[in-house]
């Protein structure tokens, strides 16, 4: 089909794959690539590139333009969406019209600005890590006002789009700025690029090594090892980007990170500091992300500025007995140069920037970050983990870049202090969920259903946000597409689907009639248990032959799939073994925990211990007490496991709730009496109760006059998770029936879907109505969907930062509409546009007791505007209105002032940078005129000039009660600011 055809029939596909994210990033990179190869005037890209326009008007305008210009441009387009879209052609777009590759462009151009065009993508990239020193050279070159930077630098652009705004904002003014700014990046890539900077001809054995590195990184990376037993899936195929961000101490922090980031500018925090650490959740994806780095390098896909990549993980490092230098550490663990050693290692010595180390699983390490023991030499022999924490410190090797994974748990402020930045991956987007079950499933149909039957049960959907369980539900498809609706609901659910898919595929059929799965694999699943309890007491997730021998586990049980060999022990000839994840081996860790004759009636409670109890004593007292009682050895390995070990703990103690719950019981008949079952559900009831009632009595009491609050404490978000493991209403009431707070403070608490079905579950039982502030988390829309069985409770929702779309809020208003108690809602800087207002118009309309809203920092326009007036003209209840750093305009402007003209409730009103101008100003006058209520109107960054203000200073001869409007950073000179100051003071600059 040609290319013409292809754009036009998939009209829709092309949309949604373009704008179903919720974000222009997709789109504004096909225009920077329309551009830079000239297929794209400006005026056309001007007409696609409206600023406040809805996502899929400016798309469909792209494509009502591409198409009339003919079959190049279309197969040029084409290819630029399979440039920025690899994924969609899997989820049954055909993108094979094209057969042109983009970024060829001849460079013609002569002047800068066309420069600054056709290298347009590449300049994007470039600057996203440098617009604070960008925009300096432009103003001290005196192209750019104040205000021109702080256009670019709008809280609400991502690091991309401040990079494009910039780029665009030169355009407009003209050559000399162009060859500033082109100035500024040629003197910023000098100084970054190690390989340019040294124009530098590797020696050959040095080239050579690189070779033979390059072909073991990529046989090794290749693979993903949980599709190793049964169908070979490279990672090239199966690999979805899942969703990084900058912790929240680095700068930029709005906006999607790439992998190429993770080794860019963007987000440092410490110049001087060589180490990045990616952080996230077990299962988020951290392994698989650096495998996709190093094979990306392996194929010189990207990170091409590294010479040489070696990959270290810390599970086997914790096997390597010997003292080592740094030499042999990476001659040996990673890649034996064939000749000239010393030359290559002096080599890499003196070229630290040409060089990557990799560590994955920093938590996983028997020994915890410390900078006690220092080295410098990189020829002295030490244990690995010192060499592991020298070179994270860089005493070692100074200038070699190093990325670094682990659980958030395991990252101390020692840890941190070393960090030149730190990048959270947070799992998949529900786009990224579609985009994995597609890839995963060749046949179109499978996949359908799968998402079909995910879509009807949003709880699973959130699961699958991490990783590893959308593995297992698409590895499971058949037990899911099988099951009855809703009944998968905990994470549990999806451990037991996977351990009852490989008991029952991977053993000979049906041995035992009338036994249930369980029983009739209940050695199997013993022997496992065994192994992977014991193996967490002892930080240990590779097993030799011994250790399995030592468990009774068999080659019969090796069979079953849950252990897979670990490839490329040093150590010995003998094979190792680890589970297919660490989360496997918790959730037999937890099966052993309730199944187990030797279970100690200690081991229960001493799991649940965990909160409150100092980190390193609670691991050895849990371990002491439960692991093998006579076996010294075992003692002292339990004395060494640390605070790292928390997360696992917590993952097994919800396993255990899960497993315990009555909806499982039937399982356990025959395996275990059902009075040991009892006993085991009744220890983990009062566990959870006592946890409860513990965090609840550390909260303070309120000082005088404010509303008691309670403050998220660790371990809080694992309770409820806990609670809701074992699916009983009763346990959920029981444990928040004492809780009397107004306000529950659970920020930056890491809350995604699954956290927020919990909540849900529990809090829905709470006595009187709170205040729930989820601000600074990744609730989005799925876990919006998760809470909305608790709204009836919550007097106030505060949602800021949660990646949440109109989807969300239109599902979440349809909810709180019906809930009396409802009043306050916040959603600053969300990914809120026009299409949400007719929702909270409704609301407007139907609750005549609502409070506040604010809406700040997302992308609201004049029409949205429009849309809230009507609401708010029948309104007579709303006192906070915050509308601050959206796009109003003037007539937006207009459309509130005469909604809310003759207010008699509202108290606080921000418009602050919205450039509603004089126009807005003069319209906002007749509510300063009118209004009965009003005392602090915002107008701060609005682009008022004096004319502006002049109507404002009437409406206040008017205005009695008034008490404040902001006018800071408008068009006044300082001699009218010292004017308009004397004649009201009310006017605040
Ligand atoms: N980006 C991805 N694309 C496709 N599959 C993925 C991705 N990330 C993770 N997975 C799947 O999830 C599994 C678990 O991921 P991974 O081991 O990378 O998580 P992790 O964060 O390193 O976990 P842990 O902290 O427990 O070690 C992988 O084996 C793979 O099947």
């Amino acid at each position: 089909m040609f290319a013409q055809e292809l754009v036009l029939k998939q009209r829709t596909e092309i949309l949604d794959a373009l704008c179903s994210s919720g974000s222009a990033e997709h789109l504004e990179r096909v225009l920077d690539i329309l551009l830079a190869q000239g297929e794209l005037v400006w005026e056309d890209y001007l007409n696609v590139q409206v600023a406040g326009r809805a996502l899929y008007t400016n798309a469909r305008q792209l494509l009502n333009l591409v198409h009339p210009k003919g079959v190049s441009t279309c197969e040029l387009f084409l290819s630029a969406l399979k440039q920025v879209l690899p994924e969609v052609q899997q989820s049954g777009l055909t993108l094979s019209g094209c057969s042109l590759t983009v970024g060829q462009k001849e460079e013609a151009q002569n002047t800068p600005s066309q420069t600054l065009l056709a290298r347009r993508p590449n300049f994007v990239n470039k600057l996203q890590g440098c617009i604070d020193g960008a925009l300096e050279a432009l103003v001290a070159s005196g192209h750019f006002s104040s205000g021109d930077c702080k256009e670019v630098q709008l809280p609400v652009h991502t690091p991309s789009q401040q990079a494009r705004r910039l780029l665009d904002h030169v355009r407009s003014k003209g050559e000399s700025a162009a060859t500033v700014l082109l100035r500024f990046i040629q003197q910023t890539q000098e100084c970054e690029s190690p390989l340019n900077q040294e124009t530098l001809t590797p020696p050959k054995e040095a080239l050579k090594y690189q070779k033979k590195l390059i072909s073991s990184v990529s046989a090794h990376s290749f693979f993903l090892s949980t599709y190793g037993g049964t169908s070979h899936m490279s990672l090239d195929d199966i690999y979805t980007e899942g969703e990084l961000e900058l912790a929240q101490h680095c700068p930029n922090m709005q906006g999607p990170l790439g992998l190429e980031d993770i080794v860019g500018t963007t987000g440092t925090v410490n110049e001087d500091a060589d180490t990045v650490l990616i952080s996230g959740e077990a299962g988020s994806g951290k392994s698989t992300l650096l495998q996709r780095l190093h094979l990306l390098w392996a194929q010189r896909a990207a990170f091409h500025d590294f010479l040489f990549l070696f990959p270290f993980s810390c599970r086997k490092l914790n096997a390597e007995q010997r003292e080592l230098s740094v030499q042999e550490l990476l001659f040996q663990h990673c890649c034996w140069p064939d000749r000239q050693q010393e030359e290559i290692f002096q080599f890499i010595v003196d070229h630290p920037h040409l060089i990557l180390f990799t560590f994955d699983g920093l938590d996983e390490l028997k020994q915890s970050f410390s900078d006690e023991h220092r080295l410098c030499c990189p020829t002295q022999q030490a244990p690995v983990h010192i060499l592991l924490f020298n070179l994270i410190q860089g005493s070692l090797m100074k200038g070699v870049w190093k990325v670094v994974t682990s659980r958030p748990e395991a990252v101390g402020p020692l840890l941190k202090k070393h960090l030149r930045k730190e990048v959270l991956l947070k799992g998949f987007s529900p786009s990224a969920v579609d985009c994995f079950v597609r890839k995963h499933h060749s046949d179109p149909t499978v996949a359908a259903k799968v998402l079909q039957s995910l879509q009807a049960n949003t709880a699973l959907l959130g699961l699958c946000h991490n990783p590893v369980l959308c593995w297992i539900v698409s590895r499971c498809h058949t037990e899911l597409l099988g099951c009855g609706e809703g009944s998968l609901l905990t994470m549990t659910d999806v451990y037991l689907m996977i351990l009852q898919n490989f008991l029952q595929h991977q053993s000979a059929p049906k041995s035992t009639v009338g036994l249930g799965w369980i029983q009739e694999h209940l050695k199997t699943v013993l022997h496992l248990g065994q192994l992977a309890f014991e193996g967490l007491g002892a930080t240990c997730y590779i097993f030799s032959s011994t250790d399995l021998e030592t468990c009774g586990v068999t080659e019969k049980d090796i069979c079953m799939g849950f252990l897979i060999q670990t490839k490329d022990m040093l150590s010995t000839q003998s094979k190792h073994y680890e589970f297919l994840h660490v989360t496997i081996q918790c959730f037999f860790a937890a099966l052993y925990i309730i199944l187990s004759s030797d279970t100690q009636r200690s081991t229960i409670p001493k799991l649940f211990e965990m909160q409150g109890v100092s980190e390193t004593c609670l691991c050895c007292s849990f371990f002491r007490a439960c692991l093998t009682h006579d076996d010294p050895q075992g003692c002292v390995e339990a004395e060494e496991a640390r605070a790292v070990e928390i997360p696992n703990l917590q993952i097994t103690a919800m396993f255990v709730c899960g497993l315990l719950s009555q909806r499982h019981h039937h399982l356990w008949h025959h395996c275990c009496p059902s009075a040991t079952i009892q006993k085991r559900v009744n220890q983990v009831s009062r566990c959870l109760s006592k946890g409860m009632q513990k965090h609840f009595q550390s909260i303070p009491q309120p000082v005088e006059g404010e509303k008691k609050s309670m403050h998220a404490m660790p371990g809080f978000i694992w309770l409820i998770k806990c609670i809701y493991e074992m699916q009983e209403g009763k346990i959920a009431k029981d444990a928040v029936s004492k809780l009397e707070v107004d306000h529950l403070k659970l920020t930056y608490c890491n809350i995604g879907p699954v956290e927020c079905t919990a909540l849900a579950f529990v809090l829905q039982h709470l006595r009187s109505p709170v205040g729930l502030e989820l601000d600074n988390n990744s609730v989005g829309d799925v876990g919006v969907e998760q809470l909305l069985p608790c709204m009836h409770i919550c007097n106030s929702l505060y949602l800021r930062n949660n990646n949440i779309t109109d989807e969300g809020i239109s599902r979440l208003i349809t909810k709180a509409i019906q809930c009396d108690n409802f009043r306050k809602i916040a959603l600053f800087n969300n990914k809120l546009t026009d299409a949400c207002t007719q929702h909270f118009s409704l609301l407007l309309k139907t609750k005549q007791n609502f409070l506040a809203l604010r809406l700040g920092n997302n992308n609201i326009t004049a029409e949205g505007a429009r849309q809230l007036a009507e609401g708010l003209k029948v309104n007579r209840s709303l006192q906070h209105l915050g509308l601050w750093g959206n796009r109003i305009g003037d007539a937006g402007a207009v459309a509130l002032a005469s909604a809310l003209e003759h207010s008699k409730s509202l108290l606080w009103f921000s418009l602050v940078g919205n450039g509603v101008g004089n126009a807005g100003a003069c319209a906002l006058a007749n509510i300063i005129k009118n209004s009965t209520s009003l005392e602090e109107l915002w107008l701060t960054e609005n682009c008022i000039t004096k004319t502006g203000v002049e109507y404002l200073i009437q409406a206040l001869e008017y205005n009695t009660h008034m008490k404040s409007i902001w006018l800071r950073n408008n068009e006044l000179s300082l001699e009218e600011v010292e004017e308009i100051k004397k004649r009201d003071p009310r006017l605040i600059f």
